[in-house]
């Protein structure tokens, strides 16, 4: 046990802790879009891209690491095109939150229900029909297709405008999220109980058929009947606006406790937390916990900076040192040879001299983790003669 946990106790830094934290918060991230978003056959295709990476990794299986190396750049460009609506979508929640959303979309539910309220009893009455979607807990991103985005606060002439039969928007369904409509001209999926459905009609046979798939509340209006239909869990009801305006209400109150439960709820996602950052901490332990340390050797350049006006330096003008340093692996691997230097700065000197550096004292860019071993030469003696003059 404890030749296990001695080289952890003395070779883990605080860093990895924030190196483990990051990656289990971009893996939680990839959970959730998988668990939310994705269909079940991307999500298997990505937990197998994934351990096999880890099993190629572990086995040193270089072809495949190779593959996996080369395609990643492909892959994150096509994840990138195919999938821009969430990413875009996500970036559109996190902009929603309360934190930058400031205080403009503070309107009070009742408004919202009043105005829907008057608007589809206003349509009912006129008979021009309608369809309005609520979604509740469950995405219905798989279950509504087509659509134009609208993304506009809900008002009374908006909705009118819509549904209106001249509107080349009319046809479909709307779906408000809270107090905004986010997008008209909707499909969705029809029932196929029609026996339920009055006169066989499609509108109401979509309005059965989601509320049969998700727990979205869903109002439909008849163009014939002039009536207010409104279809939860599957089941249609006409209803009076009255009621309408009781549902909604109920409807938007418990909406208001899932945003505030959200918010102050521990954790709502414990299971799915612990797996990332179990993930996280075993490819942080596969891949980045190394014990051993490796010594390298590099040449690197002598550079002269602030060089005064009119001088030069005399030759044997040296160009190279050769320098040696030891650490983690890793840090080597994160080590750009080219930036490292040894940097003279000649300024200040205005007269003919001969000066020794140590070399070692003038290194640039040196990991923090990375032990300088040697330098050679180790001093440098630096002779300053003004320009055009030959060296003896
Ligand atoms: N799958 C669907 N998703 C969304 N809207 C649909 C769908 N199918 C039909 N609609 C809407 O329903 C309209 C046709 O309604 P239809 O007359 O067939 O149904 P209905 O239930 O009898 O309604 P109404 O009583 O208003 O006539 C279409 O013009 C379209 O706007």
């Amino acid at each position: 046990m404890d030749s296990f946990a001695r080289p952890l106790i003395d070779h883990v830094r605080l860093a990895d802790g924030l190196d483990i934290a990051v990656v289990a918060v971009l893996i939680y991230i990839l959970l959730v879009w998988l668990r939310d978003r994705a269909s079940r056959s991307l999500a298997v295709i990505v937990v197998s891209l994934g351990v096999l990476f880890l099993i190629a990794r572990w086995l040193d299986l270089f072809l495949t690491i190779m593959a996996f190396r080369y395609g990643i750049v492909g892959l994150l460009l096509a994840m990138v095109v195919v999938f821009q609506q969430d990413i875009r979508h996500g970036f559109e929640r996190l902009t929603s939150t309360r934190w930058f959303r400031g205080v403009s979309d503070a309107r009070p539910s009742h408004r919202t229900v009043d105005t829907i309220t008057q608007t589809v009893t206003d349509l009912a009455k006129d008979r021009i029909g309608a369809l309005l979607v609520f979604p509740n807990r469950q995405p219905l991103d798989l279950h509504l297709q087509g659509g134009v985005e609208v993304d506009a606060q809900i008002s009374e002439p908006l909705l009118k405008s819509i549904f209106h039969p001249k509107s080349p928007g009319h046809d479909g369904a709307v779906l408000i999220q809270g107090h905004r409509i986010v997008s008209l001209g909707l499909h969705l999926p029809l029932t196929t109980r029609f026996d339920q459905v009055p006169d066989g009609g499609t509108r109401h046979a979509a309005a059965a058929g989601l509320a049969e798939c998700s727990d979205a509340l869903v109002v439909a209006v008849s163009e014939e009947r002039g009536t207010i239909t409104l279809a939860q869990d599957g089941q249609l009801k006409v209803i009076e606006p009255a009621e309408l305006a009781s549902r909604l209400g109920k409807y938007y109150h418990d909406q208001n406790d899932v945003d505030q439960s959200n918010r102050t709820r521990r954790d709502p996602n414990w299971g799915l937390k612990l797996v990332a950052i179990a993930l996280a901490t075993l490819s942080w332990w596969l891949f980045a916990f190394q014990t051993d340390t490796v010594q390298r050797t590099f040449v690197v350049p002598i550079e002269f900076r602030n060089l005064p006006e009119g001088f030069q330096v005399a030759d044997p003008k040296p160009t190279y040192a050769e320098l040696t340093l030891s650490g983690p692996e890793n840090a080597f691997t994160l080590l750009d040879p080219v930036e490292m230097t040894v940097s003279l700065d000649l300024r200040g000197t205005d007269r003919p001299s001969v000066t020794t550096w140590h070399t070692a004292n003038h290194l640039t860019n040196i990991p923090r983790e990375l032990t300088t071993e040697a330098v050679v030469p180790e001093t440098i003696l630096i002779s300053l003669q003004p320009s055009g003059e030959i060296a003896p």
